[in-house]
């Protein structure tokens, strides 16, 4: 079974990205999908967490206050370490064993954020990194997200820079311009991505 990764930064349009694939029939798995089971009522990283961050982290619902987290880690390196040190080995045994699961699809997408930071384009064998400028990119991330743009900026600032993550690509979408352009740049990739997975399999 083939696997390749899908990234970019906050607001890129991985998402977008990934729904065109899966128009397509490519399986997605998605990251933050996983880092949001991990950390469920009752488990061992809420505990963890309400525990060193305090218990006002926790809603009365017993889920996890992602905003106050979320406020909370970009604007403090040492807690942002810290969480990550806890999450991420979490988040990559659960992509490790979905991984395992057999598919039938000629290939499938690991959808992340923070790939290449967490160093998971190990689990991969080619890495897509959906593109464009970071003003573009904090503009669409305003529209979408109630964050300010001060946390915005953080949270990119947290990330891998643009230079950095194309360094790394193995395949670029570019979302610069309109969603139609973005699906058509998809289409094109998933031809290139079946004629590579065919040349293999001979
Ligand atoms: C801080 C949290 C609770 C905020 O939750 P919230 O629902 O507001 O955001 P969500 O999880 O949907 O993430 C939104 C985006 O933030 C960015 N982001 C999330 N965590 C990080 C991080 N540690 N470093 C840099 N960017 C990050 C990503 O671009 C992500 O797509 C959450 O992001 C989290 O648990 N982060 C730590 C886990 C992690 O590193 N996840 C990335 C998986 S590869
Ligand atoms: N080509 C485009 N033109 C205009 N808006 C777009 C385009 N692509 C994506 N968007 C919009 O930009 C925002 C960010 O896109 P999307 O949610 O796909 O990014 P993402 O990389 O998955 O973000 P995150 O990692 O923050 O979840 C969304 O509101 C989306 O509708």
């Amino acid at each position: 079974m083939h696997t390749f990764g899908l990234t970019g930064g906050i607001g890129s349009g991985k998402s977008a990205a990934a729904h065109y694939f899966a128009e397509l029939g490519v399986p997605i798995l998605d990251a933050d999908e996983i880092a949001r089971v991990v950390v469920e009522p009752g488990s061992a990283a809420l505990a963890s967490i309400a525990q060193t961050f305090g218990a006002e982290f926790i809603l009365a619902n017993g889920t996890l206050d992602r905003r106050r987290l979320r406020e909370r880690i970009f604007s403090d390196s040492v807690a942002r370490e810290w969480l990550e040190t806890l999450l991420h080995p979490l988040i990559r045994e659960v992509v490790k064993e979905a991984l395992k699961t057999p598919c039938t699809a000629p290939y499938r997408l690991l959808m992340a954020p923070l790939l290449l930071e967490t160093g998971m384009d190990q689990l991969v064998e080619g890495v897509i990194v959906v593109d464009l400028p970071e003003a573009l990119q904090l503009q669409r991330a305003l529209a979408r997200d109630q964050c300010s743009e001060a946390t915005l900026r953080q949270i990119m600032q947290a990330q891998m820079s643009r230079a950095a993550r194309l360094a790394r690509a193995n395949f670029c979408l570019d979302n610069s311009q309109s969603p139609t352009e973005l699906q058509d740049a998809v289409k094109h990739l998933h031809t290139q991505l079946l004629a590579l997975v065919e040349k293999n399999r001979t």
